[in-house]
């Protein structure tokens, strides 16, 4: 028995969550925060993954008695979802929060599965020191992964290919993700922050918003960083419109895109040249999306259409994500995967897992990763790399 009532404004959402599994998916102050598990399952690895959970949540879903007065996107039945980027790799889960708190365009509402308990919210707890340590490779083993990447596109192997690290972390206590969240929302309010099974982060990439037939994406590839006053900041965001390696670097991802979704809409925009999009810690070249789906894909059909752009994966698809399995040396779990929510419509928002870690206990495994093209520089790219990866030290650390 699902049921879904209006509620008073909650204020913040992240402040409701309990410390013990918390979703969360949440930007501008809005989206879904829930708490306890009503259903989960384990998505098995392999080429029909989406299809296998598309059928899991019909099944789901589909078998709840669902009391809902609010009727918008977002009520009813919700579940969170992280996929692994490697469809071969295990860890994809889904799962159906017992209680769901959303808050939309000034309404709020709150869902609950069964005889939902009140849980105890704690106040946050601070993780105490944080030392780091290499993940898979150093840094200077990566660069040279990165150097034989350029040298296999200028073979003629491939023309992109998205190169990432990890980073280990291990905390003095216990990381209470609700303390990386709030963080995370302070400094990137422009970014989607979620938490989905331990997964935690800030992604400035939507793969896709799907409402009704609507959906829009937004396509990020060209980063560099942002200046140390406003004039520098201007000049570094010039010089990235007008690189020829960024802007190719995103073109093939704009293209990866619209491969993916023209064949399932009825119109589909996409502008000629992409804009900037400034965050705290770095400016992305970016394109916006937005279309019209011609029968009744639901957001997972689309997030399977999608994954991976060119802007993790690489161009073309297939070579780049071989390469990837030989040159990084790790699995990337559901870092660069798909990370969102999706109700009993098929109505949702999902985002490319990026500017995130992977949260156990006190042990945190943080990535980032590049657009690698045949001119990239391996120190350039180690750089954007670091940048990067300081959105979840930031977290971590405060
Ligand atoms: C791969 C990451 O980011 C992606 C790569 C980008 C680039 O190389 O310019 C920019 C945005 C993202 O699409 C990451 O953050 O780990």
């Amino acid at each position: 028995m699902v049921r879904t009532v209006p509620v008073a404004d909650p204020g913040d959402l992240l402040a409701r969550l309990p410390e013990r599994a918390p979703y969360a998916w949440v930007r501008h102050g809005e989206g879904l925060v829930g708490w306890g598990e009503a259903a989960r399952t384990t998505v098995p690895p392999g080429p029909g993954r989406f299809a296998w959970a598309r059928e899991w949540l019909a099944q789901v879903l589909g078998e709840a008695h669902t009391d809902d007065s609010v009727h918008r996107p977002g009520s009813g039945p919700v579940a969170f979802g992280s996929f692994t980027f490697d469809p071969d790799s295990p860890g994809s889960v889904l799962v159906v929060p017992k209680a769901v708190l959303a808050r939309r365009d000034g309404r709020a509402w709150l869902t609950t599965v069964g005889d939902a308990p009140m849980e105890v919210v704690t106040p946050l707890r601070d993780p105490g020191a944080i030392l780091y340590g290499d993940g898979s490779l150093t840094a200077p083993e990566w660069q040279h992964a990165v150097a034989r990447a350029v040298d296999r596109i200028n073979d003629g192997e491939l023309e992109k290919v998205v190169l990432a690290r990890d980073l280990n972390a291990l905390a003095e206590h216990r990381i209470d993700v609700r303390l990386l969240l709030t963080r995370l929302v302070r400094r990137y309010p422009e970014c989607y922050t979620f938490s989905c099974a331990g997964l935690v982060g800030a992604t400035p990439e939507l793969l896709v918003r799907h409402t009704g037939e609507a959906i829009e994406s937004l396509i990020l590839a060209g980063t560099i960083a942002r200046g140390g006053s406003p004039e520098d900041d201007a000049r570094r965001g010039a010089a990235l419109l007008a690189s020829e390696k960024d802007r190719h670097e995103h073109h093939c991802a704009v293209e990866s895109v619209r491969d993916a979704l023209a064949p399932l809409c009825k119109d589909l925009t996409i502008p000629d040249s992409p804009e900037l999009l400034k965050l705290s810690n770095v400016q992305h070249l970016a394109s916006p999306v937005s279309g019209r789906l011609s029968d009744g894909a639901s957001v997972l059909d689309v997030v399977a259409a999608l994954h991976p752009t060119a802007a993790v994966g690489g161009t073309p698809t297939g070579s780049a994500v071989s390469l990837i399995r030989e040159l990084e040396g790790m699995d990337r779990a559901g870092y660069s995967g798909p990370v969102g929510w999706i109700d009993a419509h098929g109505d949702g928002e999902w985002g490319i897992a990026l500017r995130c870690g992977q949260i156990e206990g006190s042990r945190a495994r943080l990535f980032a990763g590049c657009g690698i093209m045949g001119n990239s520089r391996p120190a350039a790219e180690l750089a954007e790399a670091q940048a990067k990866l300081r959105v979840m030290q930031y977290a971590l650390e405060g």
